[in-house]
């Protein structure tokens, strides 16, 4: 396993939201025209002879790999289209010479950081296949090589992704029937992660992929201001597969202080508690409210209005979690309670605070009735529930006698036992 240290992984996550080991034998494709890519290319005469790679140009200037649409990565993948392009680095649609299938191949900045994350990435997503034993919600590795100072992953091809979906949709929310199908097997390949010993930490809709791209078009309730129908997309299958395993952390290796996309991520983390599974759970709510309404459910940029968010969503954060605060989220409080809305940055934060209402009446705002809307909200409220981090934390301090940060008065406040997720059972089955 390639170790990162945790303030390049914090880095990286900080980069991101700017914008919204075992050393393993590399395959050097075609690295600096050195004369062992010659040989390289010739033992891999079937497809190479023909398929020749085009001539080295300089990466842009961030480190992206520089291609045109048709060229030949390395003589076995022809590039077909750009799929998308994250921190780490663009995934292009490719034809596949050898296995005659289209692949989505991951080609990932020339920048040290990035390549010992796409390091990472390989050996998790090898984990992942190694125990899926054939079925998998997270997606398959096909193969992977050092290109031109680039590691590329090659991926099964998929569809969109839920971010993609709804944003082609104007944000329309998913009817919940769909959203209950996608929560059970996005709690599905959690838990898988999970028992692997694997925490994700940047779950969000972006990262969720429909398996196949096909979809119903449905005329909608409105109409444009020429009274013409609006017509929105259904996905034709709700199977979905998780990607990106860039960041994904062993349990038992030491933690970056910040993980997660800004509007995804778990109050342990703002607070700098330390944090483990449950910060995938909390993603996992806020993705799962997002699917439900159409939009991110704490659209904010900065610590404070992000916690007065979450506690006008679900009250206020319990006073255990405050005294635990680390120095940096100290100057979020006063009084033990949140500085707010006295530490708000402008009028329009403390607008945007108020406009939240709690989950329980956006959840009755969502089209659900009746059995669904209130095993939905239970399932919600057992997500995004402040005291899962703390039910960790009980748990992890009774199988270690040795950890001492659970202090006496957290264990009678709470139990391990009393820890559940009540719409779990249901959406599960
Ligand atoms: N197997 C795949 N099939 C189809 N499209 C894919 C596949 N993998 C990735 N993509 C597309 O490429 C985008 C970027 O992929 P990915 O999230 O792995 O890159 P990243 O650089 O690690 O992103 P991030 O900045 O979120 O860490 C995805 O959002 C998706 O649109």
């Amino acid at each position: 396993m390639v170790a990162i240290d945790s303030t390049t992984l914090t880095t990286m996550v900080e980069n991101k939201e700017q914008q919204h080991s075992t050393k393993r034998r590399r395959l050097a494709w075609d690295v600096a025209s050195s004369p062992t890519e010659q040989q390289e290319v010739q033992v891999r005469k079937p497809v190479s002879c023909r398929h020749v790679s085009p001539p080295k140009r300089d990466d842009d200037r961030d480190g992206h790999y520089t291609y045109s649409l048709g060229d030949n990565l390395t003589p076995r993948y022809k590039i077909l289209s750009k799929m998308g392009e994250g921190t780490f680095g663009r995934v292009l649609e490719c034809w596949d010479r050898q296995t005659r299938e289209y692949v989505a191949i991951k080609v990932v900045r020339s920048i040290r950081k990035y390549r010992d994350a796409a390091m990472i990435e390989v050996d998790v997503l090898e984990q992942l296949a190694k125990n899926s034993k054939g079925r998998s919600l997270c997606v398959q590795i096909r193969d992977w090589f050092d290109y031109r100072n680039h590691i590329c992953i090659v991926f099964e091809k998929l569809g969109p992704s839920l971010f993609d979906f709804l944003k082609r949709n104007k944000y329309s929310p998913f009817p919940v029937d769909l959203v209950r199908e996608i929560g059970r097997q996005l709690l599905e390949s959690v838990a898988y992660m999970h028992s692997l010993r694997l925490i994700h930490t940047d779950l969000k809709p972006e990262n969720i992929l429909l398996v196949s791209s096909d979809y119903l078009k449905l005329p909608g309730y409105k109409r444009n201001s020429q009274g013409e129908v609006y017509y929105r997309c259904l996905p034709k299958s709700s199977e979905i597969k998780l990607i990106d395993f860039g960041s994904t952390a062993y349990d038992n290796q030491n933690h970056s202080s910040i993980v997660s996309t800004r509007h995804y991520r778990a109050p342990e983390v703002i607070l700098g508690l330390g944090w483990s599974y449950p910060c995938d759970m909390w993603s996992v709510g806020c993705i799962l409210v997002e699917l439900c309404s159409g939009e991110a459910l704490f659209q904010t940029h900065e610590n404070l209005e992000h916690l007065a968010m979450m506690e006008r969503v679900l009250g206020p954060l319990p006073e255990h979690m405050i005294r635990k605060a680390n120095r940096g989220a100290e100057k979020y409080f006063r009084r033990s309670r949140l500085n707010w809305p006295e530490g708000a940055v402008s009028r329009e934060s403390i607008r945007a605070v108020r406009k939240l209402d709690r989950l329980k009446n956006m959840i009755s705002q969502c089209g659900t009735v009746g059995g669904s809307r209130s095993s939905l909200v239970d399932l919600l409220q057992g997500l995004l529930n402040w005291q899962q981090f703390l039910a960790h934390m009980i748990l992890a301090a009774t199988a270690d006698e040795s950890q001492s940060n659970v202090d006496d008065m957290d264990k009678r406040m709470f139990t391990a036992q009393q820890f559940h997720v009540p719409g779990l059972k249901m959406i599960l089955s």
